[in-house]
């Protein structure tokens, strides 16, 4: 059913924790190579317990964890974790420690010696867009919470681990921050091609992120494991349903782009039509995501936004061409079944 080579592999995990609660119940779960595979769930479904047991802060009652093929339970638990980045909401830097030395931890327990340790030190404050001269001697009380959490990632990354487990890894960040930092780290996600496990509440940073997105019910339970758009399309039972319930089209509207099939031909274009009119955000980018081009149009003055495509104007875009492309978004998975696409009707403001 899925493929034979999963980078991790929940064989039959079950966990009862000492006093009797059953977090995870004979999960079987692959984790493949690369992917940025969400765990997603109402509050003590067991999320965090599944993540722990890759690791082994947590230790399972029963069933095999197994990475690379190999049953972590096998080897030395310290190894293992220097193999295994792991990024939680609060960070858990050193306070007493600069935002160098906390990202140059791993490295140090490696033995890296120092020119190494401080070439890769500031490799990867750059790839979290934090300038090692600037940041690099401060301590984490100096940071904002969003440049903590940067630095908590680059920590996790500095020896390229094979695995990063994430745990509400940007829960403490302001919405804004939060979701530059979602952009941002799936970038750097998918440019070192690290494989992710990343346990979140929320149904939104699940279907933004993840290139699978497995919705937990209690007791660890599997409900669906799906890719975003079908997730959100077509869920598997009642409990997915109830779970992604209002933000379903919401949620849709982050992960459409805007395409040129969604245009209006350039040839209606008026002669002289220049993007980004002042008095408002009137044209967007293709490959914008479709909450950005909803946004545009909601600001603008007009019934239309212009499309640009690296600054020269493609096309138009108006309510129903948006309209359009989320259903077209939802039939791409569910070509039958209209209630379904109905799911991913979102009704366009209006202007005056
Ligand atoms: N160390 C522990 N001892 C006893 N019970 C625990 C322990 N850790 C977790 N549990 C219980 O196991 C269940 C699953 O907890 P877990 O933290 O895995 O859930 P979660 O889905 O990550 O929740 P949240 O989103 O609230 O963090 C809960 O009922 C919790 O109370």
């Amino acid at each position: 059913m899925m493929s034979p080579d999963p980078l991790i592999r929940f064989e039959g995990v079950s966990k009862t924790f000492p006093g009797g609660s059953t977090a995870v119940e004979r999960l079987d779960l692959d984790v493949l190579p690369h992917e940025l595979l969400a765990l997603v769930g109402p509050s003590g479904c067991g999320k965090s317990t599944t993540l722990r047991m890759v690791n082994r802060l947590v230790e399972p009652t029963s069933g095999r964890v197994l990475l690379e093929g190999e049953d972590v339970a096998d080897g030395d638990p310290v190894a293992l974790r220097r193999r295994i980045g792991y990024v939680i909401q609060d960070v858990g830097l050193f306070p007493h420690r600069t935002v160098s030395q906390n990202v140059a931890t791993v490295p140090g327990l490696l033995g890296w010696d120092r020119a190494r340790t401080r070439r890769r030190v500031g490799e990867l404050l750059e790839v979290v867009g934090l300038d090692p001269a600037v940041y690099g001697r401060r301590y984490p009380r100096e940071l904002s919470g969003g440049e903590r959490q940067r630095v908590g990632v680059a920590r996790a990354l500095v020896a390229d681990p094979p695995v990063l487990l994430m745990d509400e890894p940007f829960g403490a960040v302001d919405p804004e921050g939060r979701r530059r930092l979602q952009v941002e780290f799936r970038r750097i996600q998918q440019d070192l091609g690290t494989t992710v496990m990343l346990v979140t509440h929320d149904i939104d940073e699940a279907v933004r992120l993840g290139d699978r997105v497995a919705v937990f019910s209690r007791g660890g339970v599997v409900e669906q494991l799906d890719d975003p758009v079908r997730l959100l399309t077509r869920p598997a039972n009642a409990t997915v349903e109830q779970f992604i319930g209002a933000g379903r089209s919401v949620s849709l509207l982050g992960l459409g782009r805007v395409t040129t099939a969604d245009l209006e031909p350039v040839s209606v274009l008026a002669v002289g039509e220049r993007a980004g009119e002042p008095g408002g955000r009137t044209s967007v980018e293709l490959g914008s995501s479709y909450d950005e081009a909803f946004a545009a149009l909601a600001a603008g003055r007009t019934d239309h936004i212009t499309v640009t495509d690296d600054g020269r104007p493609v096309g138009r875009l108006d309510a129903s061409g948006l309209l359009s492309g989320l259903r077209r978004l939802a039939d791409s998975t569910a070509p039958t079944e209209p209630a379904l696409a109905q799911a991913a009707v979102v009704t366009p403001a209006r202007d005056g």
